[in-house]
């Protein structure tokens, strides 16, 4: 082969590899949701990671990572805790980006999606890989988590971390549309209603502490009650900031004696917690059963006549609106 051949071969693999970053930086980038994200990158690796064997690896999200899970592999391989292990021993503190550290082990090499300390995924796959393979998942997981994050940024509130309100009315809208209530019997024979719940949580006085000691303490206040609401509500249940010092939870599959007794024991909670910031404080809270017959602006009505209803009746309470006289 002449030497002009062998450039011009170079230069058509080299536009190849590079059409070929720029269709899936393209398919990626496409994607509205998560679940179609995942799907993406399962079917970009099929195509450019096979034949060679390949595992996918996902974190529910992003931060947790015990909560790793295989997606897909390219055998129908099964998950293997050992590779879950090796993946727990990356040291998030150490990276920033994917490109940074790939593990290799004696059999295997560990490809982390890594972007701002926050650990997405993993691709698992065997030594034997192509340099060329071996670049391309590394710029497909680049792409992957820049992706990922401009569609979970979107539904996240900047200053807490929980859903925004824009995602509240999606999740709403879709709570109205999930089928049936269903009904069991609790341990002391009573047939209870099991069905979702809304409550609406405001803190008392908020614009007392922000004229106190400033709207930066006021805001470590809204982060430090968020961390609360996620260690209070069972991972099924959504969690939202509503509004300014106002913040929204869906509770899934509960009776209306339940959402109560939730509801006013996270209520004590925060009055006994000790803030970092300031001393102490309260809330009040309204909640509604989510019933399919209402529509959206229903029930958001009837949670917030219910928190009216704690506020004028001494704050730092929980009032369900169907026990509104
Ligand atoms: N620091 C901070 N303050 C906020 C934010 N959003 C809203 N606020 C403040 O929250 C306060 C809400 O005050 P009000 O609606 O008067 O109610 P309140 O003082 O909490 O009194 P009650 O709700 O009646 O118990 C206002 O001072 C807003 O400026 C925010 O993101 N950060």
């Amino acid at each position: 082969m002449t030497e002009e051949i062998r450039s011009t071969n170079k230069r058509n693999k080299d536009r190849d590899a590079e059409s070929l970053k720029f269709d899936y930086t393209l398919l990626m980038s496409c994607q509205r949701s998560v679940v179609a994200l995942n799907k993406t990158l399962v079917h970009i690796l099929e195509e450019v990671v096979a034949p060679y064997e390949y595992k996918v690896y996902l974190s529910s999200d992003g931060t947790e990572r015990d909560r790793f899970y295989l997606f897909s592999s390219s055998s129908g391989a099964l998950e293997n805790p050992q590779e879950i292990d090796q993946i727990r021993q990356f040291d998030l503190d150490e990276l920033e980006s994917v490109d940074e550290l790939v593990l290799i082990d004696e059999n295997k090499i560990f490809y982390p999606a890594i972007l701002n300390h926050r650990f997405y995924a993993c691709i698992v796959t065997g030594i034997d890989v192509s340099e060329e393979v071996d670049e391309q998942i590394i710029c497909i997981l680049a792409i992957y988590c820049n992706v990922l994050i401009l569609i979970t940024d979107s539904k996240v509130d900047g200053l807490t971390q929980l859903l925004n309100r824009k995602s509240f009315d999606i999740d709403l809208a879709l709570e109205l549309q999930r089928p049936d209530i269903e009904k069991r019997r609790s341990s002391d024979g009573v047939v209870e209603v099991l069905e979702s719940h809304l409550a609406i949580i405001d803190i008392d006085f908020f614009k007392a502490i922000n004229d106190e000691y400033g709207h930066v303490v006021g805001d470590e206040v809204l982060v430090e009650l968020a961390d609360l609401m996620r260690l209070s509500f069972r991972s099924r249940d959504g969690l939202f900031r509503y509004g300014g010092e106002e913040f929204a939870v869906i509770l899934r599959d509960v009776s209306r004696q339940q959402t109560k007794r939730i509801l006013n024991r996270f209520c004590n909670m925060i009055e006994n917690h000790q803030f970092k910031s300031v001393d102490s404080l309260t809330i009040s809270i309204g909640c509604c059963g989510i019933n399919n017959e209402l529509n959206l602006l229903h029930l958001v009505e009837y949670a917030d006549k219910a928190l009216y209803y704690s506020k004028e009746n001494g704050r730092n309470r929980v009032t369900h609106f169907e026990d509104i006289e």
